[in-house]
């Protein structure tokens, strides 16, 4: 596995660990803590709202006390209820614009015996209806102040809020003992004001008219009160939520239900949802965070690994050293790279440097170093070369062996130094009397030289070796020892290799040396053919 998967893969099983970590202690953390302390703090604001509502009912009801009790308590009320006046109620009270104000549906005034003076309702619109409701004492009795209990309280006056069913409809009473403004003396009667529990009575309990409060009545009554988060007339409160909404149930003197109010429950400031998403961004960010770890990691190391790995490997293979892998950086990975960069840097230019000197060394031991001609070790790999190359048995090849006449005799007149000066003569001159590009003219050793002519004929070879003979007498170079000239001259024999036929440089030589034999005998200064072999 290379680095780069085994490190994908590590990488992978750490988003894994690293999501499957988050996400077991988001869960711990959500139902052993979050949760239950969001839901404990929603439930207690449940309960909050649940009292605000009751507070609104029981200021709204305030505003009906406040009244009755102003009233009640007035001492021209007080004379009048016990005069019976019926007249002065009609005038002070059956006004259309103290019911709109008030927002009452009726007042009713009774004598200290429990019988109706005067009373008076009105519909909802404060239209006065002629038929009054409250004139049956088995209806209205039970919201009277009756004597006994203005002497049982110690205090007077005392009034009674109560919820009754007028019409088939919700109702709340108001009922007010009538006292003299002293507050000593004896109860005059009940002052009593009552309105319908409605659209409107909730519309005022909902500030800036958005109607958050909704009052139930009748038939949806049954399946609202089993889940009340509390009771009129309890200090309890529970949250229930029924419906999406806190409910606040109201019974009737019987005790049956008769009125409910609702809020809806407060949106929740947590949402599961939210928890799920979190996650879910949580799963995202750890993605993109090991996304841009991995690319890091990668570019600062991986990269450099496989730049180095590729760039020995192709090296180790191809033994190319001008390779490079083009690091450079302060990291460990990047300084190793720079190194190994230095070290093919050496590595290459002590390649260059052996190479030359190889070459040179090459070239050292294919030359004669007097002369500077091709030597005897050179001129065999050359006729071995040639023997390789089938196509050269189609040609033919001749061999000249060139030998310098009484050589020894010159040394002896002139000096070593001056029979090497004459041998790098001959040399050139052999060379310059020959073709470079097809001959090859080598020293053989000593005095002697050899020529091989490719593609040359007997007819050719024995041309060319004449023009030698020639060329070097035509140096003039003065013998001044015994030979047949006074000037230095050279004895060639040659050895042809026709067309068509191998080449066996052994045998070739051998005959071209039988035929310089033959040359020194007849006289020297001359070529002499070998027969066809
Ligand atoms: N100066 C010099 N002389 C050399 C060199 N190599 C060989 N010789 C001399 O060449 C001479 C060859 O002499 P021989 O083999 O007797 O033949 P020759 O005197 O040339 O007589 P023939 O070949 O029969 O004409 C010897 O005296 C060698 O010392 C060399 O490198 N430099």
């Amino acid at each position: 596995m290379s680095v780069k998967s085994k490190l994908r893969s590590r990488l992978l099983l750490a988003v894994a660990a690293a999501f499957v970590s988050i996400l077991a202690a988001q869960t711990i953390i959500r139902f052993n803590w979050t949760l239950p302390q969001l839901d404990h703090l929603a439930h207690y604001n449940d309960q909050l709202d649940v009292k605000r509502v009751k507070n609104q009912i029981s200021q709204q009801l305030n505003l009906n006390k406040n009244f009755t009790y102003d009233n009640g308590v007035w001492d021209e009320n007080y004379s009048n209820a016990r005069e019976k006046n019926i007249d002065w109620f009609q005038q002070n009270y059956f006004i259309k614009q103290t019911f709109a104000h008030q927002n009452l549906n009726g007042i009713y005034f009774y004598d200290a015996q429990g019988q109706l003076i005067v009373g008076m309702s009105a519909n909802r619109e404060f239209e006065f209806i002629v038929t009054p409701e409250f004139t049956d004492p088995a209806i209205y009795s039970p919201l009277l102040i009756t004597t006994k209990e203005v002497q049982d309280n110690q205090q007077l006056p005392i009034s009674k809020v109560q919820f009754i069913e007028v019409h088939g409809k919700a109702a709340v009473v108001t009922s007010q003992s009538i006292a003299p403004s002293n507050e000593h003396g004896p109860s005059a009667g009940t002052m009593l004001v009552w309105q319908f529990i409605d659209d409107k009575f909730v519309e005022l309990l909902s500030p800036n008219g958005q109607q958050l409060v909704q009052q139930h009545q009748g038939a949806d009554l049954d399946a609202i009160f089993p889940h009340l988060s509390s009771e009129w007339g309890s200090n309890d409160v529970d949250a229930q939520v029924y419906q999406g909404r806190l409910f606040i149930g109201v019974k009737d003197l019987q005790h049956k239900p008769l009125i409910a109010f609702s809020i809806p429950q407060s949106p929740r400031l947590y949402d599961r949802a939210i928890f799920d998403s979190s996650i879910l961004a949580g799963l995202v960010m750890a993605i993109i965070v090991l996304g841009l770890f991995y690319f890091f990691i990668h570019k600062s190391m991986i990269q450099p690994v496989l730049k180095m790995l590729k760039t020995v490997s192709y090296v180790s293979l191809s033994s190319d050293y001008s390779q490079r892998t083009g690091l450079s950086g302060s990291s460990e990975l990047h300084r190793l790279g720079e190194l190994i960069d230095q070290l093919l840097c050496v590595v290459e230019s002590n390649k260059q440097i052996l190479q030359q000197q190889n070459e040179q060394l090459a070239a050292l031991s294919n030359t004669d170093q007097l002369t500077s001609l091709a030597n005897r070790r050179y001129l065999d790999q050359h006729l071995a070369v040639l023997s390789s190359h089938e196509a050269n048995r189609q040609l033919p090849l001749s061999l000249l062996v060139i030998d310098i006449d009484f050589f020894k005799s010159f040394n002896d007149t002139f000096g070593h130094a001056e029979g090497d000066r004459i041998l790098r003569q001959v040399a050139h001159a052999l060379k310059q009397l020959t073709h470079g590009a097809t001959d090859l003219v080598c020293r053989f050793g000593g005095e002697e030289f050899v020529v091989v002519l490719e593609n040359t004929d007997k007819a050719n070879a024995a041309h060319v070796a004449d023009n030698l003979c020639r060329g070097i007498e035509q140096l003039k170079i003065a013998h001044g020892g015994k030979n047949a000239s006074e000037f230095i001259t050279i004895s060639i024999g040659v050895a042809t290799k026709p067309a068509d036929h191998a080449i066996d440089s052994q045998q070739l030589f051998e005959r071209a040396d039988a035929a310089l034999y033959r040359a020194k005998s007849l006289g020297r200064n001359r070529y002499v053919c070998a027969d066809n072999a």
